[in-house]
This record gives structure tokens, C-alpha cells and sequence, in this order.
């Protein structure tokens, strides 16, 4: 025992307490359906337009009206009947007379018969008679006695550069459904149709505190036996990423009662909690005894996964809580697999889990084990193949690879080393 830490830590009864070491591992997929059973979808917010990026619609959107809802030149040129040049060729000029000009944003003051055309920009609105829209570089002008005729020498196909009404988008189409995450796309499919504040879910705000007697605040010196709480900021930064909104609650010591306190007004206060550190079976694994005591409802104490085999999931009054395992692989890769998608699937998210994809494994895999592995990986395309490249040091307690990942490599239970070349799935990490 350190001499910081005090005597109400669970190290006197650690050595009675079975239940610690008695975990019954589930499965990363039964885990994740587990919580899924819990989450709560997060209330509605209206947001400007210009301020939904990154939300998730609340509702679906249908299209009032069609798209282009009027017919619509796609060049500039002369709008006229494609029947008109049947005889125009290299030696025949076909001459048409123009009795308009539209411009963008005008409606057209004429309708187009055979022998007339309407000069027209690009974007206008087509008049009606005409089919074709001839581009300014086909034609010729001729002005006589203050009229104009434009000259065409090819024979141009009905209908070309004439976006017809509803080529994108039928009226009543859905447009967007109810939990599509608003990017650039689907800003500007809202803005076109007229959705200028945008009933989107609430960020679920996300508590976040870690445990540990030798964290000190990232801004503090560096002290023998001491380090800096990354973990906080580091799932700060996931839970953004994910659509959440991170709170910090900041690091306690490992003390059972301030996690207590922690923890229950954390639950009281925010949509979400999560903690690192202190779920394994050491004396100071002050959250793992937390979960265990009956306070909140534990929905599994130990996953069959590394890294973090005993990251602990639980349940009070409708409320999640992540005890994430503190050692930083552990709890980059928990935060991945397991709060990302419970943010994700509170607002409506098709898309919550980790996209998985496959790919051929860039280097022997040789650590064998009976849990599945999440490998922090590197993507590479070569000659045309997806390439997934182990990090050379993948240890859960190894924090510097993180940030040189883009996928977990999934290695399924094994008493194999995987050669290189194994086709393997991997969950692309999405926040980069
Ligand atoms: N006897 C056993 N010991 C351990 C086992 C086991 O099965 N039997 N499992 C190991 C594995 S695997 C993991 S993972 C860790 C899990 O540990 P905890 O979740 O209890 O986390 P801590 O003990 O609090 O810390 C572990 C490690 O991580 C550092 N840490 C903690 N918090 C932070 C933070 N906020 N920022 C950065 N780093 C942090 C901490 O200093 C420790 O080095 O247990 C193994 N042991
Ligand atoms: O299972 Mo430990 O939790 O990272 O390797
Ligand atoms: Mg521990």
C-alpha cells in the first residue's frame, strides 16, 4: 500500500472478495447487445441549417416539391425545337429567329414554335415549346433591321441540356431519414428544400472521469511514480467524435468512496458515464468493487476481447455506465466498441458500430489467444488490395500507437500465428 493511499480503499476486503476474480466473460457482441437493450433515445432540439453539421436528424425528411421543379438549361445557348435543325448540316445553316432572353431567376416572356429560339442561360428556366437547349459554341448570330437570328449547322437530339422537372428528386421522395448524420451532403439537400432549422437530436452528454492515485492534471509537472491523466482527454475526444457531448469530470484517487460519489452524481446529472481505470482484480480496482456492490445494476464485469477483457458495463435507473479498463489500448479500443454506438444509437444512428471491412494482413500476427483481438492497425491500398499493418507494439498498456491507427484488425480466437497475407476483418476507426 502507498502511503497516499487511505485506509477506506477496498484493499482490506480485496482478499475475501471472490467476485472479482469469478468474472464469466461475455462476448464483444453480446456486450454490445446488451447495452444496445438499454439505450435510451436522447430528446429533440431544433438547430439552424448552418449549425446542424455533425447532428443526427430527428426526423425524416420528405420532399415537397420536385427537383429541379422547373425545366432547367444545363448550358448556355439557345433554347428551340429540336425539330427545327431535322436539315441542318455542315453546308445547310439553319436560321431561327430569337425572341427572348432569359436569364437566370426569369420566367420565360414567350413560348418557343418552330422556326424561334430564346436565348437562355445556364440554370434558367426552359420555355415552354422548346426541347433542346444548343450551346452558345454551336451557334451563330445574324442581326438585321433590329432582329436577331441565330444560325445552327448540326442537328442536335431532343431533350439535350434540358434537365427535366424532378430528374433528382420526386415530390414526396424521401429525401433523408431519421437518424442520418447531417454532413455536406445533407446540408445541402436541406437548404435546397427549404429545412432552415433542423429538429436534431440532442448531443447525449457524456460524463467522463478516471480513477487512479497516479494521475495528475495534463498541465502539472511530471513526479516520480506519477503520470497524465490521457485517458480522460483522449475519450473526451472519441465522444466528440462520435457525436456526443464530453463532459470532465476530471480523475479521483482510488478511493472506493469518491467513486461512489463520483459516480452516482455522474449518473444522476449526464445522459452517459464513462470511467477509466480500476476494473481489474488489484486492491485499489476501486470500480470494479463499485459495480460489483449492488449500487447499479452490472450487465457484465469481463468481455472476451484484448485489450481490455475486464472493461465492466452497468446500469442504474436507465442509465449506462462504461468502466473502462485504464490502460490506455483498453480504453481507446472499449470506447470504440462500446460507447461510440450507445451514443450513436441514441440519436437514431443506422450506423453505429465501426464500419468492418477486409483486409489482407500486412505482417505475421503471432500472439495467440482465446479472446478475440482488436489490433490497432494502419491502412495501406497496394496494387489495388487493402493491406492491414499490425502496430509493432499493440500492448494494452501502450498509449503512443493510438494515434498512428486508422483500423482495429480483428484477430479471432486462435492458437495459430496468422501469416501474412490472412485475409482478416477490420473495424475502420471513423474519426479521422
Ligand atoms: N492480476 C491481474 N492483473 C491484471 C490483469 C489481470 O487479469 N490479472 N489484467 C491486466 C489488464 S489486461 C488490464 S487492461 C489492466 C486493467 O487495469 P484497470 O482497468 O484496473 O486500470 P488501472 O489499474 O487503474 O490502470 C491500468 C494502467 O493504466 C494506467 N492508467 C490508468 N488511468 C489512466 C489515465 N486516466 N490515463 C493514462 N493512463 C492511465 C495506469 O497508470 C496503469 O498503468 O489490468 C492488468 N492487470
Ligand atoms: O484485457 Mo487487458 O484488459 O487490456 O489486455
Ligand atoms: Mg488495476
Amino acid at each position: 500500500m502507498t502511503s497516499q493511499q487511505g485506509s477506506e480503499s477496498s484493499a482490506a476486503s480485496s482478499q475475501h472478495d471472490n467476485g472479482k476474480f469469478n468474472r464469466r466473460p461475455i462476448t464483444p457482441a453480446a456486450a454490445q447487445q446488451k447495452i444496445a437493450a438499454y439505450v435510451q433515445p436522447a430528446t429533440l432540439e431544433e438547430v439552424k441549417l448552418h449549425e446542424a453539421g455533425g447532428r443526427f436528424l430527428a426526423q425524416s425528411v420528405t420532399a415537397p416539391h420536385p427537383y429541379p421543379h422547373f425545366r432547367r438549361s444545363g448550358m448556355d445557348g439557345y433554347a428551340l425545337q429540336a425539330a427545327d435543325l431535322a436539315q441542318a448540316s455542315s453546308d445547310h445553316i439553319v436560321w431561327l429567329e430569337v425572341i427572348d432572353n432569359i436569364p437566370c431567376g426569369y420566367t420565360p416572356s414567350h413560348e418557343i414554335t418552330s422556326g424561334y429560339a430564346a436565348r437562355i442561360m445556364t440554370g434558367a428556366m426552359v420555355p415552354d415549346g422548346a426541347d433542346v437547349v444548343v450551346m452558345l459554341e454551336m451557334t451563330e448570330l445574324r442581326t438585321e433591321h433590329g432582329r436577331t437570328w441565330v444560325g445552327i449547322k448540326r442537328q442536335v437530339e431532343q431533350g439535350k441540356n434540358i434537365t427535366p422537372i424532378g430528374l433528382e428528386v420526386q415530390e414526396g421522395d424521401l429525401l433523408l431519414q431519421q437518424g442520418a448524420q447531417i454532413g455536406a451532403g445533407e446540408i445541402s439537400v436541406l437548404a435546397t428544400f427549404g429545412v432552415h432549422t433542423v429538429p436534431v437530436y440532442r448531443k447525449p452528454r457524456v460524463a467522463i472521469f478516471s480513477t487512479g492515485t497516479e494521475l495528475l492534471g495534463v498541465e502539472e509537472p511530471i513526479a516520480p511514480g506519477k503520470i497524465r491523466n490521457s485517458n480522460s482527454l483522449m475519450l473526451a475526444q472519441q465522444i466528440a467524435a462520435a457525436g456526443g457531448e464530453p463532459i470532465l469530470l476530471g480523475a479521483i484517487e482510488d478511493k472506493l468512496e469518491l467513486a461512489r460519489t463520483m459516480m452516482m452524481n455522474a449518473l444522476e446529472h449526464y445522459d452517459l458515464v464513462v470511467s477509466s481505470g480500476g476494473v481489474s482484480v488489484g486492491d485499489y480496482d476501486i470500480m470494479g468493487d463499485l459495480v460489483r456492490s449492488g449500487e447499479v445494476e452490472m450487465l457484465f464485469n469481463k468481455i472476451s476481447m484484448r485489450p481490455g477483457s475486464v472493461t465492466t458495463g452497468a446500469v442504474k435507473d436507465g442509465k449506462l455506465l462504461f468502466a473502462l479498463s485504464g490502460n490506455p489500448g483498453a480504453c481507446f479500443v472499449g470506447c470504440e466498441l462500446l460507447v461510440r454506438p450507445t451514443i450513436r444509437q441514441m440519436m437514431g444512428s443506422q450506423h453505429d458500430y465501426l464500419p468492418q471491412w477486409q483486409a489482407e494482413l500486412g505482417r505475421e500476427y503471432v500472439k495467440i489467444n482465446s479472446f478475440t483481438r482488436y489490433v490497432r492497425g494502419r491502412l495501406e491500398m497496394e496494387n489495388g488490395r487493402l493491406i492491414a499493418y499490425p502496430a509493432l507494439l499493440d500492448e494494452s498498456n501502450v498509449m503512443v500507437t493510438i494515434k498512428d491507427s486508422d483500423c482495429l484488425i480483428v484477430i479471432p480466437p486462435t492458437s495459430e500465428p496468422l501469416a501474412a497475407g490472412t485475409i482478416v476483418q477490420i473495424l475502420r476507426l471513423m474519426d479521422r
